[in-house]
């Protein structure tokens, strides 16, 4: 479990200061995988740094598995960022290094005996499916192979917590998928607690629970993946279901549904009741998590009943937005 409390980092610049974390508080329970996602500047990577503690923060907490991290004393840093593993975009590997050599190397840092050293490299490539890989050097590998590397490497210290920042952004697409996968399993083998970092939403919707927005310091939404999308007029939800840009004229709704009501036939259900022409715009249904949701946009006729029809959806646990053409 991670626990982060009114973390804050200013920073000073001659006569200016910048608020780079106004007060972030997020709680990540073990066997979770969180993102947090943000653009540009919202203070991303300040984060990762106070959370693995190469910056000081300003004020506030961080504590893992109830043991407080952001006030450790200099000579204790060393063992209390163990507890934390660390997976970059890029997997900053040792060229000069194999595999194995890469992923022991932490281990040689904190004097870990050679006997010991090896069965746990072993047992570790074993996990991230690169045993054949052992002695291969970094530019022997594929970009995927690599991030593997450094996710073996980040649980040589058998940390509590897995912080990736930006572990995909630099993969394509289908080697994104393999990393999530590897993610996901890597927690479930070793009950985890997971961060993820990152600016993609695909990467919240393959591999997250729960989610934070961060924007300029600040977590401004946040929740478990089915919370956060059911809230139609959230950013969150928005960004996991999107919608095209722009609409038609006449009756617009947007209908957003989850679980047991995905299946169900919301649209036949509308045309039978109100005896009325439903034209779908556009739509998707998704599996978030273990959850599938449905997001539609329909077109009604002039001077349809709205009202009836709305009361109609809400009551089969249907969110309804009524969209106006700006
Ligand atoms: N060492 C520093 N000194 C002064 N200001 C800083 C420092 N590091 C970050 N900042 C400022 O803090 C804010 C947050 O920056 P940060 O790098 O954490 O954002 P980010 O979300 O990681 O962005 P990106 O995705 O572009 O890396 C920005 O306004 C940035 O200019």
């Amino acid at each position: 479990m991670i626990t982060v409390t009114d973390l804050r980092k200013v920073y000073r610049q001659g006569d200016r200061t910048v608020v780079a974390l106004d007060g972030v508080s997020l709680r990540v329970d073990a066997g979770q995988i969180h993102g947090i996602i943000g653009h540009s500047g919202a203070g991303k990577s300040t984060l990762v740094r106070c959370l693995t503690l190469l910056d000081r923060p300003t004020s506030g907490s961080v504590s893992v598995n109830n043991k407080e991290l952001a006030n450790v004393s200099d000579s204790d840093l060393r063992t209390a960022r163990r507890r934390i593993g660390m997976v970059f975009q890029h997997a900053n590997l040792m060229d000069s290094r194999t595999t194995a050599q890469n992923v022991a190397f932490p281990l040689e840092l904190i004097g870990t005996p050679k006997a010991k050293i090896a069965p746990k490299v072993s047992a570790l490539l074993e996990l991230v499916g690169l045993t054949q890989f052992a002695d291969a050097y970094p530019a022997q590998l594929s970009g995927g192979q690599r991030q593997r590397v450094g996710i073996a490497r980040a649980l040589s210290s058998d940390p509590d917590v897995l912080l990736c920042d930006e572990p995909t952004s630099a993969l394509d697409p289908k080697t994104t998928d393999e990393i999530l996968t590897l993610i996901k399993s890597v927690r479930d083998r070793l009950n985890l607690t997971v961060l993820i970092i990152t600016h993609e939403m695909y990467v919240v919707k393959q591999a997250c629970d729960s989610v934070s927005l961060l924007e300029a310091g600040r977590i401004v939404e946040h929740g478990d993946i089915a919370k956060v999308v059911a809230d139609p007029a959230g950013r969150l939800s928005q960004a996991l279901l999107p919608m095209p840009e722009g609409l038609p004229a006449g009756v617009v709704l947007d209908l957003l549904y989850s679980g047991d009501q995905a299946a169900d036939p919301v649209i036949s259900s509308i045309a039978r009741t109100f005896d009325t022409d439903v034209n779908v715009l556009a739509g998707s249904v998704e599996q978030l998590g273990e959850h599938q949701f449905a997001h539609l946009r329909i077109q009604l006729p002039e001077g349809s009943d709205i009202t009836a029809i709305t009361n109609h959806l809400l009551a089969n646990g249907v969110a309804v937005t009524l969209k106006e053409a700006k």
